[in-house]
This record gives C-alpha cells, sequence and structure tokens, in this order.
C-alpha cells in the first residue's frame, strides 16, 4: 500500500525528557486566543504555577494509562488510554493538560488558532469534540473508509498493525481554514500523515498536530513534514 506523499523533514518541536514532557523551557509569554485564567488573572500557561501544574497533571495521566502486551497482534505493546476517560477528574486534568499545552506550544500567534480541529478515528473522537469547543473551534471526523454518507476524500496509509484507509467529507472543511489534527497516539505516524494529505485535498491549511501520547522509538514524526507537532506524554516503551 502507498503511503500519503506527505514530506519527510522532521517536525520542528524536539522532546527532552524521555518520560514526561514537563515544562523546563520557558513557557510562552502571550496565549492562544482562548486562554485559560489562573487565580492571579494572568494566563496560567505563562505562568510558574501553570507550568507546575502541567507536569503534576502529566504524571497523574502516565500512572492512569493501561499497558498490554501482544495486542492487537503478537510483538505489539499496545498502550490502553481508555482508563483517562473512566475517571472524570482524570478526564478533566486531560482536558486541561491538553489546553495548557497548547497554550505553551503555540502562544497567542492568532496564525495558530485553529478554525478546525479533525480528529482522527476511533480514539480521536473521544477528546477532539471538547477541546474544540474549548477551542471555539469546530470539529470534522476524519474516519475509516464506508462509514460516513455522501462524497469523500479518500487516503491509503499503513500504521504500526496493518494497512488502512481513511476518509473525510467533501465540503467539511472550507478552503483556507485553519487546522489542527489531534489523535490519541502518534506511533509510526501513518494515520496522522493520511489526515493531513485529506486536509490539504480539501484546501485546508494545516497549523498543527496534536497527540496525547508519543511512540518515540518508532518515529511517527518523520512522516510529519515541517509542521509543528505538539505532544502531551511520551512512552520509551
Ligand atoms: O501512528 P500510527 O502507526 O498510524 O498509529 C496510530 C493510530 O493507531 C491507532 O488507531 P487504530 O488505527 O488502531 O484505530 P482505532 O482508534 O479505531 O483503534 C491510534 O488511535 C492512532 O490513530
Ligand atoms: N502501540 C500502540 N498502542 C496503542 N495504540 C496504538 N496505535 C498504534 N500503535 C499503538
Amino acid at each position: 500500500m502507498t503511503p500519503p506523499a506527505d514530506a519527510a523533514q522532521p517536525a520542528a518541536s524536539t522532546i527532552t525528557n524521555p518520560t514526561v514532557l514537563t515544562s523546563s523551557t520557558e513557557l510562552a509569554s502571550t496565549t492562544t486566543t482562548a486562554p485559560v485564567q489562573d487565580a492571579s488573572g494572568g494566563d496560567s500557561a505563562t505562568t510558574a504555577a501553570g507550568s507546575s501544574e502541567l507536569a503534576s497533571i502529566k504524571t497523574k495521566l502516565l500512572a492512569s494509562l493501561g499497558h498490554f502486551a501482544d495486542f492487537p497482534i503478537p510483538g505489539i505493546k499496545f498502550i490502553d488510554i481508555l482508563p483517562l476517560f473512566r475517571d472524570p477528574a482524570v478526564h478533566v486534568d486531560l482536558l486541561r493538560a491538553l489546553e495548557l499545552q497548547i497554550q505553551k506550544e503555540f502562544g497567542a500567534d492568532s496564525a495558530h488558532k485553529p478554525d478546525i480541529i479533525v480528529g482522527l478515528d476511533a480514539r480521536g473522537f473521544l477528546f477532539g469534540p471538547s477541546l474544540a469547543l474549548r477551542l471555539d473551534a469546530g470539529f470534522v471526523p476524519v474516519r475509516k473508509k464506508g462509514k460516513m454518507p455522501g462524497p469523500c476524500v479518500t487516503a491509503a496509509y499503513e500504521k504500526e498493525y496493518g494497512t488502512d484507509y481513511f476518509q473525510m467529507q467533501e465540503g467539511a472543511i472550507k478552503p483556507g481554514q485553519k487546522v489542527l489534527v489531534v489523535d490519541d497516539i502518534i506511533a509510526t505516524g501513518g494515520s496522522a500523515a493520511a489526515a493531513a494529505s485529506l486536509v490539504k485535498q480539501l484546501g485546508g491549511e494545516l497549523i498543527g498536530y496534536l497527540f496525547i501520547l508519543e511512540i518515540p522509538f518508532l518515529n511517527g514524526r518523520s512522516k510529519l513534514g515541517d509542521v509543528k507537532m505538539v505532544t502531551l506524554l511520551e512512552t520509551d516503551e
């Protein structure tokens, strides 16, 4: 199967901590258009308190992940993000951390305020719509082939354990709209690169990717080209 023909340059953002992406670097001095306010009236992600809150939440989120050997096929170490949604307190923490991470990474640059959050089938649907509401953006799904009515654009891709097809409904993104692609995990990067190809087919402007978790040894970010990639957590498994 031919993977999407996206560029193969490493993404701009670099991860330094092998386990938790804490805020060791200075936080952005300004915020996105949907800032989170802290108790002092400042934007949370710009304060030391915001930075410390983000680090603390990340530790809790990492501890909530599940780990399963040989699923869905032998040799795969499957990381289960579903426990993040079982406990409402952890679910709230997750959304808060994603919002803070976006503030930190994208700052107030209006060029990086998304019009549309694109979530990938199926786990990107678990948090994409909630995040879109927080960012005052629309939500558009990328689905596996054959699930949506009407004319669709299609992209084939290979992932860590197989080949698949993604689709997006024609007209779901208007030409020139700024798009942030979100998903739970980036492994080989095949799924995210296919989603990017669909966004481009519809004329959207891809401004970045956001993942809850990265599996770095699979080097998925090498498939994403020169587009900003933000990840909350990473694992060395
Ligand atoms: O970086 P990649 O190698 O492409 O892998 C990452 C993708 O794999 C998983 O989805 P999966 O295709 O298993 O579908 P699901 O969400 O429906 O379980 C995961 O939710 C990502 O979408
Ligand atoms: N190792 C993994 N764990 C969970 N989801 C995945 N999607 C692709 N690879 C995965």
